[in-house]
């Protein structure tokens, strides 16, 4: 039987996405839309998709209509108060929203006992396997900045997808050169440090999502670029992860496991 699946934040870039990726998936059924400010309007006004679906104000609809997977993307603050709702509701969620910290992490570990959750900072495979690529390769070189680049609508920074890259970098290599600015005559120059990493974000209007790491050792550096040129890019991830998550108990961080580059959770 298909698996029934809700989306929040199916009026926005990626959620109106998703939509149509689980609509376009024949073991996915898509049997409720939430987005409060797209509330009451047919799903079709929304995202131009072929569907009769109403998008609802908030949650409870998704459970009359028998919801099993949630998918989140929407803002950090409302995807805290969806993960809540799915997981006190027993729903399994799937959660791309950008913006959670090592707090939000506990916290949900805590609350789903009844249901799974996957967090993922990228969906895309190439993004998936940069990150893989860069902590591999962290241990060998002395410098690291990572530049990421996103559309101009992007309401956070650094991007989830750099936060988690600079922590997997510094968790795997203690050793970085110390900065040797002494001085800078513009406020963030050299971009915000995370455990000897450098992140730079850039909104550049008609990029959509893009990543470098540069690395630097004496004589040589290693640059490791992903790009996402459209947010179908995004969804064999999605798609993936909504079918995996009823398998993968408690809270899955990253997509890796359910890749099959690491073992376990
Ligand atoms: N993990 C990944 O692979 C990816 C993650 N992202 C992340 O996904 C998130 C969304 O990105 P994007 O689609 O571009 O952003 P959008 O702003 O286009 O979409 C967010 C949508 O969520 C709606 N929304 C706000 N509050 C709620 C709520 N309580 N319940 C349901 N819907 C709500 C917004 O409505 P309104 O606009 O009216 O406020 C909007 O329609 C970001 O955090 C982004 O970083 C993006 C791409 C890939
Ligand atoms: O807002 C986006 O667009 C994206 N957000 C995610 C992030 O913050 O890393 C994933 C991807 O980079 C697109």
């Amino acid at each position: 039987m298909a698996r029934r699946v809700a989306v929040f934040g199916a009026g926005g870039r990626m959620g109106s996405t998703v939509c149509r990726a689980v609509m376009d998936d024949p073991d996915l059924d898509l049997v409720a839309v939430v987005d409060p400010h797209h509330a009451g309007l047919d799903l079709r006004q929304v995202t131009g998709l072929d569907t009769d679906l109403v998008v609802d104000a908030d949650a409870d609809g998704t459970l009359d209509a028998g919801a099993e997977v949630a998918v989140d993307f929407t803002l950090v603050e409302a995807a805290r108060q969806n993960l809540a709702w799915c997981a006190e509701n027993g729903v399994h969620a799937v959660v791309g929203t950008s913006g959670f910290g090592e707090d939000d992490v506990a916290r949900a570990r805590e609350q789903f006992t009844r249901s799974n959750c996957v967090i993922a900072p990228n969906f895309a495979i190439g993004a998936v396997l940069m990150m893989h690529f860069a902590e591999l390769a962290a241990p060998y070189f002395d410098t690291a900045d990572i530049v990421e680049t996103h559309h101009d609508a992007k309401v956070d920074a650094p991007s989830g997808t750099a936060m988690a890259t600079a922590e997997r970098m510094a968790a795997a290599s203690s050793t970085w050169a110390a900065d040797p600015t002494t001085s800078t005559v513009l406020d963030s120059a050299r971009g915000a440090e995370l455990g000897g990493v450098r992140v730079h974000s850039l909104r550049v209007r008609g990029m959509v999502a893009h990543q470098e790491v540069v690395l630097g050792t004496t004589g040589q550096t290693l640059t490791i670029r992903h790009d996402s040129y459209d947010r179908a890019s995004f969804m064999p991830g999605v798609v993936l992860a909504v079918k995996a998550v009823e398998d993968h108990p408690g809270v899955t961080l990253g997509l890796r496991s359910l890749l099959g580059l690491v073992p376990g959770g």
